[in-house]
């Protein structure tokens, strides 16, 4: 074993948090989780995405993946800007430092096997949704972890609805609903859970993301 091996090993640190969502993600397939980032997180990157919405960046979010890409508007109505890790922005750099960190936990202690990552904002407008899916393509099964971070404002009510929806695999059982307050990460597994976001009264504002295999 190389000398540099043996001391990452060394400083290997748990990480009460990570291990929660490992444990919620192996017994459930979704954690929901209120901490992951520090208060200020959500205000930094709700300004750059409002100040990128303002100056027309966003485009109208399609289905299917980058490649193959259809706009539906009766199937998802949210407006979204790809994030660019290396952008200038203190608010992104921060959440990418944190993602990171997460990944490389992951690697190292599930053997996960993330390799890629990607993230956009999302803005719906009111009156949108996004129909009952899956986070996986037909041409594309590399999205292994889905993660949902809520950008919207403290007053945030749950009637301005936007809920997201997921719909546990196990026969018989509940949807779980979960209202998108500011703060709040969600993270799933990408091809097993459907889900769906529910019509939204108000502007709803939050980044997503994939961790990827190969
Ligand atoms: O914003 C959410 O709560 C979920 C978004 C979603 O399902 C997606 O972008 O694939
Ligand atoms: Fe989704």
């Amino acid at each position: 074993m190389a000398v540099n091996e043996l001391f990452e090993q060394l400083d290997f640190v748990e990480n009460p948090l990570y291990e929660k969502i490992i444990a919620d993600l192996m017994e459930r397939q979704y954690s929901i989780v209120e901490n992951f980032f520090p208060d200020t997180e959500v205000t930094a990157l709700r300004n750059s995405l409002l100040e990128k919405y303002e100056d027309d960046h966003f485009k109208k979010a399609a289905i299917g993946n980058r490649v193959s890409e259809v706009v539906e508007k009766t199937v998802r109505g949210d407006f979204i800007f790809w994030l660019n890790e290396s952008a200038n922005d203190k608010g992104e750099e921060q959440f990418f430092r944190k993602i990171n960190d997460f990944v490389t936990y992951l690697n190292r202690t599930c053997f996960m096997g993330i390799l890629h990552k990607e993230f956009h904002y999302a803005l719906y407008p009111e009156g949108t949704f996004y129909k009952r899916h899956l986070d996986t393509f037909q041409n594309d099964d590399r999205r292994k972890l889905s993660i949902v971070y809520y950008l919207n404002e403290e007053n945030w009510l749950p009637e301005y609805g936007g809920e997201l929806v997921i719909y546990p695999n196990e026969k018989g059982a509940e949807p779980i609903t979960i209202y998108p307050f500011p703060g709040k990460m969600v993270i799933f597994e990408s091809q097993i859970l459907e889900h769906e976001v529910k019509p939204v009264q108000r502007e709803r504002l939050s980044i997503t993301g994939w961790l990827k295999t190969r």
